[in-house]
C-alpha cells in the first residue's frame, strides 16, 4: 500500500524532503502558507527528477501523488510520517505540533529538520512527546543521505527502530546521535567552520572565493570520502593516529582559531560577503547553482558507488534491497533503470557511449541468466564480445526510464548472438546487435561452455525463436 507524507514548510528543506518522498513513491501532503510553495516546490522536484532515478542501476518505484492542502490538518490527517520544516523558531514549532497532534494519526511519526534545537526543546508541551524526533537533513534533501535522527530520553526503541526503517527505505542514511545536544553533531562542525571563514574575510584574509577554493581543492574532497578520522589516521603515516596527535595536537592550543568568537555581523561585514558572493557566483541563478551543484554531486555519488565506499555503499545498500528483474518475460528485460546525469553530454542528452554501456550491462545481465556468472567466471569461462552494430534511433534526457528487452538469435556451440532493444515507454531509442564467443579465461582463445550453460542458453534460444525477427536485425551503416 502506498505511504503517504506529510510536509510542513515547503522552503528550501521542505521542498528536498517532498521530492525524496514523491520519487520514492510516497503520496505527498504539502502545508504552507506561502503563495508561492507550489511554483517553489514544483522547480525543486524538476532538479530532483533530473538527478535522483540516476543513482539508482534499477527502476525507482512510481511516483507518488503531490498534493498541496490549505488546511494543516487535513494535509496531516492521513500521513505515516509528518516532517515538519519551518522557520528555525521554537515558538513557531510548538505552535505546529500542538496542531499536528490535534489532527494526526497517533502512530505517525513526526520528525522535525531543525538544524538546532534538541528533541526535548520541541517536545515541551506537547500531547504526546514521545511521537516526535529531530530529522535534520542535508541540502540537497533528495540527494545527499545523511539524516541525524536524535531522539530523547521521551521516545521509546520501537519509534526510533520505525524512524530508522523507515529512513533507510526512503534512501536515506539514519545516523542515531545518542546524546541529545544543541546542533546536533554535524552542525556543530559546519558552525565552527563558518565562524573561522567570516574572520578571516572580517579581518581582509580571504574573500569568499578564496575560503571556497580552500576547501574544495583540498581537504573538502578528503572530508566526502573518509571524514576527519580516518583521514588523519593516514597522515599519521605508518605510526598512524598516536603519532598524528603528539605531532599537531598541541597547535590546537595555539592562538589560530577564533572558534567561539563570532564577528559581529554589522551591515558594512554582511554587505562584504554578500559583494564578494555576488561576483564570485552572481552569474548563475540560484536554480542554475543547484543543478550545478547536483550534477557534481550524482558524479562524486556514483563514483563511490563503483567503490563500494561511504555515499556509495549507501546507495548499493539501498539498490540490492529492490526486487531483481523478473526472468520470464519474452523478450527478457535485463535493464531497467533511470538515465544517470553523468550520462548526458554537451548536446544534452545520453551520449553515445552510454547506448553501448546500457546494453553491455544488458549483456552482462543475460550472462548471469544463462549461468555465466561470478562463480563460473573464476571457474575460467567466460563470453568475449566479438562484433557490435548499434543504431541510434531516437534521444533520451537525464532521469528517463530506459528498458532494454533482450532477444536471443542464436545460442549454438561457442556462439551467442543477442539482440537488445532500448525502450522510454513505447518508444524504441537504439537496438543493439552482438556475437559472443564462449572464450577459455586461461587461453584466451574460443571454448564451448559448460553443460549447464549450453542447455540453459538452447533453451531460451528455442523459446525465442518463436519471436519475429527484429527490425535493423543483420543491418550494416547506410542500409537501414
Ligand atoms: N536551509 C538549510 O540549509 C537547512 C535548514 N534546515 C532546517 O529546516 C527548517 C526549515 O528551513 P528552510 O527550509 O531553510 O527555511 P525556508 O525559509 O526556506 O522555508 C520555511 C518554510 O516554512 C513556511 N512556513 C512558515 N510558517 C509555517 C507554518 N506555520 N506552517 C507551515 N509552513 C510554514 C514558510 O512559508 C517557508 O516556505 C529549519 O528548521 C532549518 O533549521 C535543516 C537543514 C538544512
Ligand atoms: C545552515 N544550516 C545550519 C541550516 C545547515 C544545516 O542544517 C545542514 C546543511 O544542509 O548544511
Amino acid at each position: 500500500m502506498t505511504q503517504t507524507a506529510a510536509i510542513l514548510g515547503g522552503g528550501v528543506i521542505g521542498g528536498g524532503w517532498a521530492a525524496r518522498f514523491l520519487l520514492m513513491g510516497w503520496d505527498v501532503r504539502v502545508f504552507d502558507p506561502d503563495t508561492e510553495a507550489e511554483r517553489k516546490i514544483n522547480e525543486v522536484l524538476g532538479n530532483a527528477r533530473r538527478s535522483l532515478p540516476g543513482l539508482s542501476d534499477t527502476a525507482m518505484p512510481a511516483e507518488g501523488a503531490l498534493s498541496f492542502h490549505a488546511d494543516l490538518a487535513e494535509a496531516v490527517g492521513p500521513a505515516d510520517w509528518i516532517q515538519e520544516s519551518v522557520p528555525e523558531r521554537l515558538q513557531v514549532k510548538h505552535k505546529v505540533f500542538a496542531q499536528v497532534q490535534a489532527a494526526c494519526r497517533e502512530d505517525a511519526i513526526i520528525g522535525s529538520s531543525t538544524s538546532g534545537f534538541k528533541p526535548s526543546e520541541l517536545q515541551e508541551n506537547a500531547a504526546r512527546p514521545a511521537q516526535i524526533v529531530v530529522t535534520h537533513p542535508f541540502n540537497p534533501v533528495y540527494l545527499l543521505p545523511l539524516i541525524e535522527l536524535v531522539p530523547s530520553p521521551a521516545n521509546d526503541a520501537d519509534t526510533v527502530q520505525k524512524a530508522k526503517d523507515i529512513l533507510t527505505s526512503i534512501g536515506c542514511f539514519p545516523l542515531h546521535v545518542r546524546k541529545e545536544i544543541d546542533a546536533h553533531i554535524a552542525d556543530r562542525f559546519l558552525e565552527a567552520v563558518w565562524r573561522e571563514a567570516l574572520w578571516l574575510i572580517k579581518d581582509g584574509i580571504a574573500t569568499t572565493e578564496e575560503i571556497d577554493e580552500a576547501i574544495r581543492m583540498g581537504f573538502g574532497l578528503r572530508w566526502a570520502q573518509m571524514g576527519l578520522f580516518e583521514t588523519y589516521r593516514i597522515a599519521g603515516g605508518e605510526a598512524g593516529m598516536k603519532h598524528f596527535i603528539e605531532q599537531f595536537g598541541p597547535c590546537l592550543s595555539w592562538p589560530w582559531t577564533k572558534l567561539m568568537d563570532v564577528p559581529e555581523l554589522t551591515d558594512e561585514l554582511v554587505d562584504q560577503i554578500a559583494s564578494q558572493s555576488d561576483a564570485q557566483s552572481g552569474m548563475h541563478s540560484i536554480r542554475e547553482l543547484e543543478r550545478i551543484r547536483d550534477t557534481n554531486l550524482v558524479a562524486m555519488m556514483r563514483a563511490l558507488k563503483a567503490q563500494d565506499w561511504g555515499a556509495g555503499a549507501v546507495l548499493n545498500r539501498a539498490q540490492a534491497a529492490k526486487p531483481a528483474l523478473e526472468d520470464s518475460a519474452l523478450p527478457i528485460v535485463t535493464v531497467q533503470r533511470a538515465v544517470p546525469l553523468d550520462w548526458t553530454d554537451y548536446n544534452g542528452h545520453m551520449n553515445e557511449a552510454r547506448y553501448l554501456q546500457a546494453f553491455g550491462d544488458a549483456t552482462d545481465r543475460f550472462m548471469e541468466m544463462v549461468g555465466c556468472d561470478a562463480d563460473y567466471i573464476a571457474s575460467g569461462g567466460s563470453y568475449f564480445t566479438a562484433e557490435t552494430h548499434l543504431r541510434h534511433l531516437d534521444e533520451v534526457h537525464a532521469g528517463a526510464v530506459i528498458r532494454v528487452e533482450t532477444q536471443v538469435l542464436l545460442g549454438q556451440g561457442k556462439k551467442m548472438h543477442l539482440f537488445h532493444r532500448m525502450y522510454e515507454g513505447g518508444r524504441l531509442l537504439a537496438t543493439g546487435e552482438h556475437m559472443l564467443i564462449h572464450v577459455s579465461l586461461e587461453t584466451r582463445r574460443a571454448s564451448e561452455p559448460s553443460a549447464t550453460i549450453a542447455a540453459k542458453l538452447g533453451e531460451i534460444a528455442a523459446a525465442h525463436a518463436s519471436l519475429p525477427t527484429p527490425e535493423g536485425a543483420g543491418a550494416a551503416v547506410g542500409k537501414r
